[in-house]
């Protein structure tokens, strides 16, 4: 590590502030551990990460050491057992940080302590005894944080051991039924060390958590039991608060929330390591890849919203997903190994006319891309189907619905899938198998907030990510828009509306929608461009044939180089005064800005026509 210069250059900023090199190296080389020695969020902002976690580990320990004294702790040398009334013994210890930090807190080390934590009816919280036994940790830098949350973990009334928590102790988000989930992974962990020395933080997410209340199915999808999204308060999972020694910025109503040195109710807190954490993946585990999220020169935070890597049913939307609605000719049963290497192609091409979409380099074929692309930017009229009956004019008004302004008949991509005979490494499985280019997520300079960038070139024909939300029918879209404040920036409804012309008239169950406000994936965070974007989305067939419900998929355009923004075209009329949902003043850049087009013509129906079938904001 000596040789490296950006060594010497954290060496000099914490020096700035006194600290001894040899206080900081520990931390700095578990930050690089913790952050796969990428230095650029550890430089970021003069080292900011750096001296907040120098600070943490300073402060955690004045606290462990000041309240100890309240838990029977068995100390040995680098290792402090800790034992809780009388009846387990959680092991607890600090690698590489004591050496160096000799009042460093005490964090578990073994299985997650955390998990095995139950709030009692008197809010006090209960450990399961055999959590203790063959815990895998949780340090201070999270890198050893636990893979799965037991997110409701039952009362296990005869083998617990309780420690009283005063109220308003420990950041909780509890659900209905007496269980809990920690929103702090981190901190909580050390807090089990001794609940006198937490500070007055609130309860965050008061309510029933959203979380215990989903149900995964067979498929991918996952159903949210209708009442959880309501009322719910949401953890924010990224706007964690920085430490009270810094002063930073306040409310940003465009980009996210407060991020200044108190939480939402003015009390200390101190977690900015996991706000550290949060910061260098934002998918919290739930992807490949991790994507970590930049504010350069800045001390925003995004929007709250709860990371979600696959679609979520919220409660009407009739997504019928089983094996016997997929017909055997509709999947290739007879096909092993990968189909793309057959050489007559199976079942599962017939719907891109006999020819996967996808190259044996998992790319998307240029012919496919280029005909979707087209399609997308100049749509004739032919590619447009008008329902009888359109479920979109009738969310707006079911007793005189306006007339259907159109559908875009899109291009879909069929891929293989569990009733198929291949393999799951077939390659013609890209969508299914989720994100693997490396994206972050960072404040724009031009005003339109957080948006996306890769941090490697992309090759054109590159699948991206999904575009992740919640399933709703358009109809409780449009409750959910008119239920809104009007204050809400951040509204992310895409209509899958792809193929709504092959049937006859579709039930609202059957008319759905995404939407990324309140559980979405990196996809909600890219911006939109109105000409030349380098994503485009395309329908995706994956688990049903029936194609109310798809996923929706972002491909490169063109080769992308590593740092550029990505960028699609959401499909917005700027034109349209009747939409629900009120147009933002378009930052694109583009020569073809079509907001600034139509400033300068009102005669803009080319416009209209261009925008048909797409209609987020
Ligand atoms: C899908 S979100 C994209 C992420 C968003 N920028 C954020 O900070 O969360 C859509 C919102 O981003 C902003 N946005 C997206 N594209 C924009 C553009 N070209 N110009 C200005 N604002 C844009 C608008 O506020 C829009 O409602």
């Amino acid at each position: 590590m000596a040789a490296d210069p950006r060594v010497f250059k954290a060496f000099g900023a914490t020096r700035a502030l006194g600290i001894p090199d040899e206080e900081v190296k520990p931390v700095l080389k578990k930050l690089l551990k913790v952050y796969d020695n990428n230095w650029e969020l550890i430089e970021e902002d003069n080292f900011r990460t750096l001296v907040d976690a120098y600070f943490e580990l300073k402060e955690n320990s004045k606290d462990a050491m000041q309240h100890n004294s309240r838990q029977t702790v068995a100390m040995k040398k680098n290792e402090m057992p800790l034992k809780i009334s009388g009846q387990g013994t959680m092991e607890l210890s600090q690698p590489g940080l004591r050496d160096s930090l000799p009042n460093t807190p005490l964090i578990g080390k073994g299985k997650d302590p955390i998990s095995s934590l139950e709030v009692t009816e008197d809010r006090s919280i209960a450990v399961n005894s055999s959590s203790s036994e063959g815990m895998d940790g949780c340090d201070p830098l999270c890198n050893t944080r636990p893979k799965k949350r037991a997110f409701g973990t039952q009362t296990n009334g005869t083998s617990r051991q309780t420690v009283a928590m005063k109220k308003n102790e420990i950041p909780l988000k509890i659900s209905g039924q007496g269980t809990m989930e920690l929103s702090q992974p981190c901190l909580r962990d050390s807090r089990t060390v001794g609940t006198s020395q937490l500070p007055n933080t609130p309860l965050i997410g008061k309510g029933k958590d959203p979380i215990s209340s989903l149900v995964v199915t067979e498929d991918r999808s996952i159903a949210v039991n209708s009442s959880s999204s309501e009322g719910m308060d949401v953890c924010d999972p990224l706007c964690i608060t920085r430490p009270k020694k810094r002063a930073f910025g306040t409310h940003n109503s465009k980009t996210g929330s407060n991020c200044n040195g108190s939480d939402r109710s003015g009390h200390k807190n101190s977690h900015n390591l996991v706000h550290n954490e949060r910061r260098h993946d934002i998918t919290k585990g739930a992807e490949k890849v991790k994507i970590s999220l930049v504010s350069e020169n800045s001390n925003e935070c995004p929007p709250k919203f709860n990371y979600i890597p696959h679609n979520i049913i919220y409660e009407k939307a009739n997504v019928n997903i089983s094996l016997a609605r997929i017909a055997d000719e509709d999947c290739c049963l007879g096909c092993s190994g990968d189909c793309l290497s057959s050489s007559i192609p199976c079942a599962c091409a017939r719907e891109t006319g006999g020819e996967f979409a996808y190259t044996p380099h998992g790319l998307l074929k240029e012919e496919f891309l280029s005909a979707c692309m087209s399609m997308r930017q100049e749509p004739q009229e032919r590619h447009f189907v008008y329902c009888q009956d359109c479920p979109l004019e009738r969310s707006k008004d079911d007793y005189m619905p306006e007339r259907c302004k159109g559908h875009l008949v899109r291009k879909f991509i069929k891929e293989c899938w569990r009733k198929c005979g291949c393999d799951t490494s077939c390659g013609n499985r890209i969508v299914q198998r989720g994100i693997t280019c490396k994206l972050q997520v960072f404040l724009t300079p031009e005003g339109k907030g957080w948006g996306v960038r890769t941090l490697e070139d992309l090759p054109k024909g590159t699948f991206v990510c999904e575009y992740i939300g919640e399933v709703l029918t358009n109809m409780e879209l449009y409750e959910r828009i008119l239920q809104s404040s009007g204050n809400e920036r951040h509204t992310y409804p895409v209509t899958l509306d792809a193929d709504w012309g092959s049937e006859g008239v579709l039930r609202d169950e059957e008319a759905l929608c995404l939407d990324a406000t309140c559980h979405g994936n990196v996809a909600r965070f890219i911006n939109h461009r109105c000409f030349d974007a380098n994503l485009v989305d395309i329908p995706v067939e994956v688990e049903t044939p029936d194609r109310h419900y798809y996923h929706l998929a972002f491909f490169t355009t063109r080769k992308v180089s590593a740092f550029e923004e990505l960028s699609w075209d959401y499909g917005i009329d700027f034109n349209d005064q009747n939409h629900p949902i009120k147009a933002f003043h378009c930052c694109c850049g583009s020569a073809f800005c079509r907001e600034m087009k139509q400033k300068r013509s009102t005669h803009s129906f080319v416009e209209k026509d261009y925008t048909k079938g797409k209609n987020l904001r």
